[in-house]
């Protein structure tokens, strides 16, 4: 976090810092660039600051729906957006399962933006975290005795499903986000978990010494100059050592095989978004075959000295209703229309049996795994994936790239 002046963060230092995010394509009404706003002071001034670089911007406010109040709160902000020129768009949220309430209402919340994103035309979107929140963040994961990695922090600009998440208020302090709307006579709203003790954040937020967060934040310049290197050795290797199969497999060279590429090719094939825990790779790493993620690894035989990576058949995600643009298995998105009302996307399963798959060079653990769709226990769609000749396009949706995660330097 800056130690600077507090004072409100000006037009100049604004376009600085999303200059330093990269080109932009021109300001047109047709690619609006996205901003999240919950109408809290940090995106609430994210987007007075965005509006002000900018013309073409579109906010999205979501209501989760989970608070008697969050419908009033959502249209409120809606409204405070559109007196600050900034046309804004309310996103319900369907009611979600019991459990993990947090971690749900995240996954809901992005899925919501990402989905309005792409209607909107929008390839990049803004979200407000700041210095405070990466500090919290590297000292929860500090704690936790996290790698390099981890302690590299929240990512100034991430590859996230279909869209880009920027973070340009991340080197600022927060103070100066509310210097910066109060400079300019604008209301936000305060939530009160913000301030609830029960979370943890919030207690660190409230009891980090100053000299605490100096250490974290030299932590985290050693952890991010750590991890950019190692993931610059990690593309290197993929380059040279890998092959990604556009039906959802790898095949990675025995000259290649490594803890970081062995992790980095099991989130991909898995469809998560995490890796899988240190010691358990080691554990697959030491036996050379196995099964860790949802990933099964195993010789590669036939396709060369290696091993080959294949989503595990027993981990799937059940079958959904086949809907265009729904995602199976972290993995699958559907893109096809007029698809029949009460089929289901599943995988291809013993079905495999009725193709040639030495011809199409697949091996049959990753085929059984593909996705089709099938009404009434009958398959009744194809995947149009890679070289097969089906009649229903999916294309890989997993959440995360397998690399490319310390792009910046910051
Ligand atoms: N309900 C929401 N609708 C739209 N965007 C949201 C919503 N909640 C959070 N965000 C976005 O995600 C970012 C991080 O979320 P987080 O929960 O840390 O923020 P917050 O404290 O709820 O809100 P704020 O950052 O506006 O004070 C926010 O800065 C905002 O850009």
């Amino acid at each position: 976090m800056e130690t600077g002046p507090d004072l409100p963060v000006g037009e100049c230092e604004f376009h600085d810092l999303m200059s330093d995010l990269g080109a932009w394509p021109p300001d047109i009404p047709d690619a609006p660039v996205a901003l999240a706003v919950s109408g809290g002071a940090d995106s609430m001034a994210l987007a007075f600051l965005a509006r002000r670089w900018r013309r073409n911007v579109v906010a999205f406010v979501v209501d989760h729906a989970l608070r008697p109040e969050s419908a009033i709160e959502a249209r409120l902000t809606v409204e405070r957006l559109a007196a600050m020129d900034v046309p804004a768009r309310l996103l319900t949220l369907a009611p979600f399962p019991k459990g993990r309430l947090q971690e749900r209402a995240r996954q809901a919340r992005f899925e919501a933006l990402e989905a309005a994103c792409v209607e909107a035309g929008c390839l990049d979107l803004l979200v407000a975290h700041h210095a405070g929140d990466q500090d919290e963040t590297v000292w929860m994961r500090s704690l936790r005795a996290s790698g390099p990695l981890g302690l590299s922090g929240i990512q100034r600009s991430a590859v996230r499903g279909r869209i880009r998440l920027l973070r340009p208020l991340l080197t600022l302090a927060p103070s100066r986000l509310r210097l910066t709307l109060q400079a300019a006579g604008l209301p936000w709203i305060e939530d009160p978990s913000n301030v609830n003790r029960r979370f943890e954040r919030v207690r660190w937020r409230q009891d980090l010494t100053l000299q605490q967060r100096r250490d974290v934040q030299t932590l985290n310049l050693t952890a991010r100059e750590e991890s950019q290197s190692r993931e610059a050795e990690l593309a290197e290797n993929l380059a040279s050592h890998a092959v990604w199969h556009p039906e959802g497999w790898a095949f990675l060279e025995q000259a290649g095989m490594n803890e970081e590429t062995l992790s980095a090719l099991i989130r991909l094939v898995s469809g998560k978004a995490y890796r899988p825990a240190r010691e358990a790779m080691r554990l697959l790493l030491d036996k050379g075959c196995g099964t860790l993620s949802g990933v099964q690894l195993q010789p590669a035989g036939r396709f060369g000295n290696g091993v080959i990576l294949v989503r595990e058949e027993r981990a799937l995600a059940a079958p959904i209703a086949a809907r265009k643009g729904c995602v199976w298995d972290g993995r699958w998105r559907l893109l096809t229309h007029d698809i029949p009302a009460d089929s289901v996307i599943g995988p291809l399963g013993d079905a495999v049996h009725g193709l040639d798959l030495r011809r199409l060079g697949i091996p049959s653990a990753a085929a059984r795994c593909l996705p089709a769709v099938w009404q009434e226990g009958r398959l009744i769609l194809w995947p149009r994936i890679g070289y097969m000749s089906g009649e229903a396009d999916f294309v890989w949706a997993s959440a995360v790239p397998v690399t490319g995660e310390n792009q910046l330097t910051t």
